[in-house]
């Protein structure tokens, strides 16, 4: 990595604002799954027994600019404290002359963490007043949250320009593995886009085009390729502008002799519960009045051949609503085909799917989870992260 590094800095008695990212899934109030508070443990630690005055900064969900309840970051500084086994104090704002007499009372190796970025409208902006309200909290700046280094916001690129801003171990640690495995791809290369978020992953697969051999879409992603073939999709998730992009994508994946595989057979229900009547029907026959929530059991097998006989494997998302049992199949047989796959490379990207690989207890038979969702994607689809831009070279 052609940029400097919390070693390359000395830290002591600084105050250091050190961007992570805590965005972990939560359920009732709770941190359910914590990979993503453990990954930035080794910088918090490092920057800690430096002497540094450690200041974390993350966001968590998508709360567009206002202050949402649940979104607050307490339950996440109370597993931090648990984890790290530091005292951690908690501000229920993130910059201004409350944080400022917060972090004054810090010791040297005291850790403070500051209320959810995104409750502020300038956060995902990039608002420059935002970005040096941040700045002026601090003395130097590193970003350790490779999950969101591809987003240009206040908190992970305007920040830098104010003062030093160097990556922390997580950061490099994630550039190194994803770096190592996309300069120069062992073939055949597989890209696995699965999940919810639609209009996120939907344009990275225009660019993955270019790279991979193979693409398999799953999740709540596979239903607007499936109205892009013209059936229809019932309940199922569906973003109805982006239907058009899909079919091009179809099109594009034939000239460039790409493989797509969407699924051929979905598990429907008739509620979205575990409870729910279920029936497996094929992707021309989804009853109006249901929503398709797994891939079928034909989709699993095909999946998982592809999967085999691929030496890079790279997977963005569920492919069904994995957190109920009625739905996980099609999520747990893509978790086994890769765990089972001993000469593929496995990169697992997405706090969801990695949340997913822990929960079949497969995470150790993985090459790398990364910590980045849409970060891992960007990366590997070759472009250029701007929260990773943004340090200084060295
Ligand atoms: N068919 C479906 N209908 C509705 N939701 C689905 C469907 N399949 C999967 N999902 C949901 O998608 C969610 C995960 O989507 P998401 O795009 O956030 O993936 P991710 O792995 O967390 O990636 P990222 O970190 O980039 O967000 C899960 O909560 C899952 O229940
Ligand atoms: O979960 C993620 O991928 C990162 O935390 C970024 O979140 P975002 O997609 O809401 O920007």
């Amino acid at each position: 990595m052609n940029k400097q590094s919390v070693k390359d800095i000395d830290v002591k008695g600084k105050v250091v604002f050190c961007r992570v990212d805590f965005n972990v899934p939560m359920k009732d109030g709770q941190v359910t799954d914590e990979t993503r508070i453990r990954a930035a443990l080794p910088t918090i630690q490092y920057l800690s027994e430096q002497g540094a005055k450690v200041v974390l900064a993350s966001h968590l969900g998508r709360p567009k600019g206002q202050v949402v309840e649940e979104l607050r970051l307490n339950a996440v500084a109370e597993k931090l404290q648990e984890l790290s086994g530091k005292n951690v104090v908690k501000t229920d704002e993130a910059y201004g002359d409350t944080v400022k007499a917060e972090i004054a009372k810090l010791e040297e190796g005291g850790v403070l963490l500051l209320e959810n970025v995104r409750f502020y409208p300038g956060e995902e902006k990039n608002d420059p007043e935002l970005a040096k309200a941040f700045a002026d909290l601090a003395d130097v700046y590193v970003n350790d949250a490779f999950g969101a280094a591809h987003r240009a916001h206040a908190s992970t690129e305007g920040i830098a320009k104010h003062i030093p801003a160097v990556a922390g171990f997580l950061m490099e640690k994630e550039l190194e593995v994803l770096g190592k495995a996309l300069n120069n791809p062992e073939r055949p290369f597989t890209a696995i886009i699965g999940g919810a978020k639609v209009k996120d992953k939907i344009g990275v697969i225009d660019n993955l085009l270019n790279k991979v051999d193979n693409i398999i879409i799953g999740g709540g992603l596979a239903y607007t390729f499936i109205k892009a073939l013209g059936h229809d999709v019932g309940k199922s998730l569906l973003e109805e502008d982006k239907v058009d992009l899909a079919k091009s994508f179809l099109d594009q994946a034939k000239e460039k002799g790409v493989n797509f595989y969407m699924p051929v057979d979905i598990v429907v229900a008739d509620d979205f519960s575990n409870d729910a009547n279920t029936q497996i029907v094929s992707i021309d026959s989804i009853p109006s009045d249901w929503e398709g929530l797994d891939c079928g059991p034909k989709s699993r097998e095909i999946y998982a051949d592809v999967i085999k006989n691929s030496k890079l494997v790279i997977w963005n998302g569920p492919m069904g609503v994995f957190e109920l049992d009625a739905f996980a199949g099609g999520t747990k047989a893509v978790a086994e085909a890769l765990a089972e796959a001993n000469d593929t490379y496995s990169v697992i990207g997405g706090g969801d799917s990695a949340a997913a690989v822990e929960k079949f207890n497969l995470a150790d038979k993985m090459s790398h989870i990364s910590t980045g969702g849409g970060a891992s994607l960007e990366f590997m689809e070759g472009k250029v992260l701007p929260g990773v831009l943004a340090l200084n070279d060295k």
